[in-house]
């Protein structure tokens, strides 16, 4: 048996950046995420005049309840967490502020984040292309009310209302039309509630209080979506792994990913705190048919493993993995091929049938997904290689030492 510490939650180091930001009080983050995303939102927190000290263990945040108070410049580099929280907390302050991304980021929408924030009065232009990073905004703090949002493409832009809401006059009541990731707003809920703060849900209608965050102390959940990796290799190998930190209270929706893998063939056990998978191996897995809209940065490390399947994988309702770090279901379907596996997708689908993989490169499109992904295939496919294996920095700097060992 083997013990994986996976680091700390990309989604969650984020929102509690925000939540520390915004809160009156100093708060203490511990084991938070350093990769490129959160080293982002960390400093595009810096930029709007925040206070982080670091030690070895844990990051402290002195607060700003009155919000961001003088004019600045924030680039979120590829994290949409950043591109998308941090104009909902400058919204709250006042100044002009102005919000740039990659070349990744700025393909990514934003437009019915930004169209909501214009519906509460927030004076706000896209430079270049409506919907898109680069965006300014005139803020002068943000009064409130009701206002209407459709979250059917990601549910990013709902939970920067939600973080946004206690900072306003009057609070928000947020009607949502359509929403995907819903675990991720679960998520978003419950560490506002560990910041003071209790939201209303009524079917679609949210509805966010006024008044502002407390400080706290927060200890980082490790990331679900990491960890999936090395579950999957274990499922595909039969070797058994057991990651700690993620039991059966975990936040993250993204660890029922370990109940596809059951699905399949492989023997899940969930604890308190710590998840064992035990593989079947390659030959052992079943193919199976999966819905996959709440878990959808978990769609790429299925279809890695799929070929190995005895039978054809399905996975539906993932329309919105093609507005991520790349179109993932075109990326997953093309890297197949290359590996000359059989493959077809839809608007919303994918389903990869058995084969072997031969070795090939991987066309990574500079997304650390598709390379954690493939990583897993390469476990049984010598030879295999990727054009770009840096981009894993986004979210796991350290994923190939970390995978080479694991698999030594
Ligand atoms: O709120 C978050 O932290 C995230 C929400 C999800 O995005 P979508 O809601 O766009 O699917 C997920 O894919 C992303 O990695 C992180
Ligand atoms: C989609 C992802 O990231 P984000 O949307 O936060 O950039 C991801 O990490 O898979």
């Amino acid at each position: 048996m083997t013990v994986v510490e996976i680091p700390g939650s990309k989604s969650i180091t984020a929102r509690a950046l925000f939540l520390a930001a915004a809160a009156r009080g100093t708060t203490t983050l511990l084991r938070p995420l350093s990769s490129d995303d959160t080293e982002g939102f960390a400093e595009g927190l810096t930029r709007l005049g925040y206070r982080i000290d670091r030690d070895p263990h844990a990051w402290h945040v002195e607060g700003r309840p009155q919000g961001p108070a003088s004019d600045a410049e924030v680039y979120c580099r590829d994290g949409a967490t950043t591109a998308r929280f941090l104009p909902a907390l400058a919204a709250a302050g006042h100044g002009e502020f102005r919000f740039d991304a990659s070349a990744q980021m700025r393909r990514r929408p934003l437009g019915p984040l930004t169209e909501a924030l214009r519906s509460l009065g927030v004076d706000l232009r896209h430079e270049e292309r409506e919907g898109h990073h680069p965006l300014r905004i005139s803020a002068r703090g943000v009064r409130g009310g009701e206002v209407t949002l459709d979250a059917g493409l990601s549910s990013q832009y709902l939970t920067a209302l939600l973080l946004l809401g206690p900072l306003t006059r009057e609070g928000l009541r947020i009607t949502v039309t359509d929403l995907v990731s819903v675990p991720y707003v679960e998520i978003t809920l419950a560490m506002m509630r560990d910041f003071g703060v209790e939201v209303k849900r009524e079917g679609n209608v949210f509805t966010v209080p006024p008044g502002g965050y407390r400080a706290t102390t927060y200890a980082v959940e490790p990331d679900a979506s990491t960890a999936s990796y090395f579950f999957a290799a274990a499922a595909l190998t039969g070797r058994e792994v057991t990651v700690p930190g993620l039991g059966a209270g975990a936040l993250q929706g993204d660890l029922r990913f370990v109940e596809v893998l059951e699905r399949m063939g492989a023997r899940v056990r969930i604890g308190t705190d710590q998840v064992t998978v035990a593989g079947p191996g390659g030959e052992g897995l079943s193919g199976l048919t999966v819905a996959m809209r709440d878990i959808s940065d978990t769609m790429p490390t299925l279809a890695a493993i799929a070929p190995f399947a005895t039978g054809p994988v399905r996975i539906e309702d993932v329309y919105n993995t093609r507005v991520k770090e790349c179109d993932r279901l075109e990326a997953c379907a093309q890297n197949l091929r290359r590996l000359g596996v059989p493959v077809e997708t839809g608007r919303d689908w994918i389903e990869i049938r058995p084969a072997r993989p031969v070795a090939a490169e991987i066309a990574t499109f500079g997304d650390h997904r598709i390379v954690m992904s493939f990583a897993v295939t390469g476990v049984l496919t010598p030879g295999l290689t990727f054009d770009d294996p840096g981009c894993v920095r986004k979210t796991f700097p350290g994923f190939h030492q970390a995978f080479a060992e694991y698999l030594a």
